[in-house]
């Protein structure tokens, strides 16, 4: 029987959640830490470890069928490879950055400037398409020093809480793009993949869907019953539920992570109570 390829990024920053995303999906991962390669229980997969930098070129070249991987990465070196699902994790952007007292006011103060980069493809695609010429210099990583150590005039690195950029002195001036980890594809992927690839997706979705997902149960007196059901944004309509105390009843809904907060404090001003709101393991839709 055929199985998928796999890769995912042997340490560093995606490697946790990469990890998790498959094992919420119900696919362990046998003893893959110091291995460059692993089998994997209950599914038909073989997953690989390798440096994030290094994917596009193993999915281009079909030596990997799938992989979780950066998105700026594809936008830097893989823009002829498929996004096949956003992950919602490892979210950040890349952005230019320059030292604190460099008067800025737009893209035009970076003509002829040295700019620092581990992202020269995506600085040059944006930069030519507002006309700016500037002299990059490539790194491979602490490139929020390159301005400290007289080796730039700015950069382009990976942004998320700008704390890197705050402790070396730089202020983000613009952001080129944002990314998060995405589950890309290769083009070289056979028939037989492909079917187990959209096994693999229909869990994800369903596992990123519950994360997205809280499970709500209330009481409210019967009178209230109408108006509290419009507040609640369900998979279909609520479940109403009789209590044992004579005119009260039970509500049961499922609503978006984000929007909790707001209905809650809707909810209460109705009159309901007892509010429990529960984590959901999988949503099949
Ligand atoms: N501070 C951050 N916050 C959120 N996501 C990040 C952050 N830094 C990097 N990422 C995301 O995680 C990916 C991997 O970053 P990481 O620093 O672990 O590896 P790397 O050194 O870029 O790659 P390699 O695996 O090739 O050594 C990046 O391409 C980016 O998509
Ligand atoms: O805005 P922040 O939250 O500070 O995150 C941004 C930093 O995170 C990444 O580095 P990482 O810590 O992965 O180290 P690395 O350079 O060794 O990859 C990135 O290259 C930035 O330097
Ligand atoms: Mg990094």
């Amino acid at each position: 029987m055929s199985k998928i390829k796999i890769a995912i990024q042997k340490s560093g920053r995606l490697n946790e959640d990469s990890v998790k995303i498959l094992k919420d999906c119900g696919i362990s991962i046998d003893n893959g830490i110091d291995q460059l390669k692993a089998e994997t229980r209950n599914f038909p997969m073989e997953v690989m470890f390798l440096r994030n930098g290094d994917i596009p070129k193993y999915l281009r070249d079909g030596v990997v069928d799938i992989a979780i991987i950066g998105e700026n990465v594809l936008i830097e070196k893989g823009k002829d490879i498929a996004i096949a699902e956003k992950l919602n994790f490892s979210k950040c952007k890349v952005s230019l950055a320059v030292p604190k007292d460099f008067n800025y006011n737009s893209i035009e103060d970076l003509q002829g400037k040295k700019i620092a980069t581990s992202y020269p493809n995506t600085v040059t695609e944006y930069l030519d398409a507002k006309g700016i010429k500037a002299d990059l210099h490539q790194i491979s990583g602490s490139v929020e020093i390159a301005p400290n150590i007289g080796l730039a005039d700015a950069i382009c690195d990976i942004v998320s809480s700008g704390s890197t950029l705050f402790k070396n002195n730089l202020k983000e001036v613009e952001v080129m793009l944002t990314s998060e980890a995405v589950l890309a594809v290769s083009p070289k992927i056979s028939e037989d993949n492909k079917k187990i690839l959209e096994k693999l997706q229909f869990r994800i979705k369903s596992v990123l869907k519950a994360r997205n997902s809280k499970y709500v149960l209330l009481n409210a007196p019967n009178e209230k019953i109408e108006d509290i059901v419009k507040i609640l944004p369900g998979m279909r309509s609520p479940t109403v539920l009789p209590l044992a105390e004579e005119g009260w009843s039970s509500i049961h809904t499922v609503i978006d992570q984000d929007k909790f907060w707001d209905i809650i404090d809707e909810l209460k001003a109705e009159g309901a109570e007892g509010i429990l709101v529960c984590p959901i393991e999988k949503m099949v839709l």
